[in-house]
Formats: C-alpha cells, structure tokens, sequence
C-alpha cells in the first residue's frame, strides 16, 4: 500500500480586457488575483491491482488528479501507461495487438471490439468510440503496471461502456495492473467493483469510499487475482 499526498492550485489572475472588465462590472465579480485550491493535502492510499474509479461534475478536477496520481505513480518508479499516449497505427486493427490473429481478436474482444468487420478496418475508419476502445486493446497489450484512462468510455453507449468496464477490470485484476479511470459517469460502479471511490466536488472537497474486499479477491467475480 502506497499513500500519494495530493495538492494542486492556481491562480485566478485573469486577462483583463475590457470585455473581462465588462464582465467582471456587469456581474459584480471581483477580478483581484487570489489562489483556488483544488486539492488540499488530499491522502489515497492505493495497493498494486486496485481498480481506482474517479468520478464528479465536469470541472471538478477529475483530470488534475488523474494527472497528479500518475506524476506520482511515475515518481515512485512505477510503469505507469495513459491511454491518451497510445498510438494508434494506421494499418488494420487485427494487425495493431497480439502475435497471431486468434490473439488479436481475443484482445480486441476483451476491449469490446467483437465485429469482425471492424478488425479489417483502419483506425481512421473508427468512430471515436471504436478508437476508445482499440487504445484500450493496447493499453491492455502494454506491460505497464498501472493503467490510466481519462474519460472512461464517456464515448460509449452506456450498455457497451458497462460491459468494457467490467472487462477491463476483470482483466486488470487478472494480470494483477493497477486500473485507474476518471468519468463524469458515475454508473459503473457495479461493473467495476472498485477498492476506492474518489468523488470529486467542487472547491477542495472530496468524498472517499474504500472497499472493505479482500485486496487479493475481485469483489465481483470473486477470482483471485494472479
Ligand atoms: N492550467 C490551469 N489554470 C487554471 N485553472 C485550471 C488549469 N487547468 C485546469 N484548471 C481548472 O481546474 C479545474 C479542474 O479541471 P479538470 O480538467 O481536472 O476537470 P475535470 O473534472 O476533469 O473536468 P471534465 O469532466 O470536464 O474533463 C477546472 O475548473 C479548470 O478550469
């Protein structure tokens, strides 16, 4: 278990033009700098294989701590693997993961590509909710250790978005990774089964709730994890 202290502010110092003034007159806001706190001395303790469900409204700061966790996963040495620095090739998505084709097909299902008129095309054909997925069979195919996904299938019809949730986690437990996603959504908790729920309000306020399952167990399909 490794606690990460969390702190992030700014500055409110805004361009003052005269629209901004306008602004700022019209509606009685003052303008002086002054500092916005986001996270304040916030603790998370994470143990390696938990599944980190982050959630709030957007604006909140979901993606500051996202960004804040990983800096500090990386600074504690750890291989840490963002979706948003997947590559993808353009070449067909059957050649893009696993070693033969019969791999690739089952780590692109684990993603939630199942079509095999998708696995011929190239990711410029993909809707972006395809291509969502496609990085999430890379992600999977990394040898990171922990796996970090911003907008988690805010891109998804909510029926697929449950179904790659769960799969991911699944897997994620499998293979022992830590799973790290961030989401206005907040309905994927049950196919997530997370260890900690970190919900994000505004100003500096943030809820925790950590699961009371066994860290060696998935709490939702009870395997142990490898
Ligand atoms: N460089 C910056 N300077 C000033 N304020 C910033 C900066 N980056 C982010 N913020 C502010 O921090 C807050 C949190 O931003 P963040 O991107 O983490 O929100 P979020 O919860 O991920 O939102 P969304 O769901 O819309 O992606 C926002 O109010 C944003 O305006």
């Amino acid at each position: 278990m490794t606690k990460y202290v969390i702190n992030k502010a700014f500055s409110s110092s805004v361009q003052r033009t005269d629209r901004v003034l306008e602004v700022g007159e019209a509606f009685g806001i003052g303008l002086s700098d002054r500092q916005f706190v986001i996270y304040d001395n916030l603790e998370i303790e994470v143990r390696p294989g938990d599944v980190v469900y982050i959630t709030g409204q957007s604006g909140s700061g979901k993606s500051l701590l996202l960004r804040e966790l990983q800096a500090a996963m990386k600074a504690d040495g750890l291989n840490v693997r963002n979706i948003d620095e997947v590559e993808l090739k353009e070449e067909p998505l059957v050649d893009q993961v696993g070693t033969n084709m019969t791999e690739a097909l089952q780590t692109l299902s684990k993603a939630g590509i199942n079509d095999a008129y998708l696995v011929i095309r190239t990711p410029s054909e993909l809707s972006d909710g395809q291509r969502y997925r496609l990085r999430l069979a890379k992600l999977i195919e990394s040898n990171a250790e922990v796996w970090v996904a911003d907008e988690f299938g805010a891109v998804l019809d909510r029926v697929t978005a449950k179904v790659v949730a769960f799969n991911m986690q699944k897997l994620a437990r499998q293979l022992g990774k830590t799973l790290i996603v961030a989401t206005t959504h907040t309905d994927l908790d049950e196919e997530l089964g997370p260890n900690l729920v970190i919900t994000k309000r505004f100003h500096d306020r943030v809820d925790i709730r950590a699961s009371e399952s066994d860290a060696g167990l998935c709490p939702i399909c009870g395997e142990e994890k490898q």
